[in-house]
């Protein structure tokens, strides 16, 4: 099979509308959006605030621009409320997802997350007591077993700011979890961010990638975040994430490590930053094209 028929690509409404703040892209409308990634090339869409939220009226304008939805976040709180909390909303998100034709739920752990608040993004992210670690992986393949019932499966989001973010914290959840159950998301940006190896992570577990998100990292304001004990939202608001081929990391050996592993799915380009400095039709194109440079997609 070549690339092109084993890879299709996504990009996230993040760069036009920001979930993490609202008030980043208010201005740029629902269907702005789906129309300039469609314009950009893209062939499918992750989940944004200004999506209907009915899968009959979200399609027909998803179809109309020939965007399929690859997949969308839902945040869990397995280490800090009770298991029937996190499974009542999941399996409202598994059904929507569901009904749109994906076939992977984004899972990330927010139980004691400094991501959304304003806090050293690298001196004050939690770091789980064993107790907390047993609720994550026993909560995580229920939620596992919840995404099979409709033939589907959870990829865990690694994040800046969670419980689940370094090369360890990444290992030890994938030990600790049945391969069958919970797989991963690997995120370019938030690895290089946090200091890790992406090759290496995407190396060690590339039998559980069933998801990836393509993001960049600008070096000078990732060092200006650790500097100035910056919160990860300072950070993306003073632009640390961009598209790939924009900033640090060299896309071409994750490319062939993903050819080599004959990874079948979406690659998701995921670049949230201010859309008032980096015009996300402008940035959408960049990153297409770069793409199609450095890939035979
Ligand atoms: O996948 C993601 C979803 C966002 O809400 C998040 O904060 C971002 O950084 C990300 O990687
Ligand atoms: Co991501």
């Amino acid at each position: 099979m070549t690339t092109a028929s084993r890879i299709k690509l996504a990009i996230a409404p993040i760069a036009w509308t920001n979930d993490d703040m609202p008030e980043l892209g208010k201005e740029n409308s629902f269907e702005q959006c789906i129309s300039e990634m469609a314009l950009a090339g893209f062939t499918g869409t992750e989940i944004g605030n200004k999506y209907p939220k009915d899968p009959d009226v979200l399609r027909p304008y998803l179809t109309l621009r020939h965007l399929e939805v690859a997949s969308a976040w839902f945040s869990a709180f397995l280490t800090t409320q009770p298991f029937e909390e996190t499974a009542g909303a999941f399996i409202k998100h598994r059904d929507f997802l569901h009904a749109m034709g994906a076939k992977v739920i984004v899972v990330s752990e927010q139980g004691h997350s400094i991501q959304g608040q304003d806090l050293p993004v690298f001196t004050k992210k939690p770091v789980f007591t064993e107790e907390e670690w047993q609720r994550l992986t026993e909560g995580l393949e229920k939620l596992g077993d919840l995404a099979a019932e409709k033939g589907m499966a959870i990829v865990y989001h690694h994040h800046m700011g969670t419980g689940v973010q370094t090369t360890a914290e990444i290992d030890r959840l994938m030990a600790e979890t049945h391969p069958d159950k919970v797989s991963l998301l690997f995120d370019t940006g938030h690895l290089v961010f946090s200091g890790e190896d992406p090759l290496a992570i995407y190396q060690a577990h590339q039998k559980r990638i069933k998801h990836i998100h393509f993001k960049d990292i600008r070096e000078d304001v990732a060092k200006e975040v650790v500097a100035e004990a910056d919160s990860f939202l300072t950070g993306v608001r003073k632009g640390v994430f961009t598209v790939p081929g924009d900033g640090m990391i060299d896309f071409k050996p994750i490319c062939e490590a993903i050819d080599a592993s004959q990874y079948e799915g979406w690659v998701v380009v995921e670049a949230e930053q201010d859309p008032a400095l980096a015009n996300p039709l402008e940035y959408a194109i960049k990153a297409r094209n770069y793409i199609k440079g450095t890939w035979a997609i």
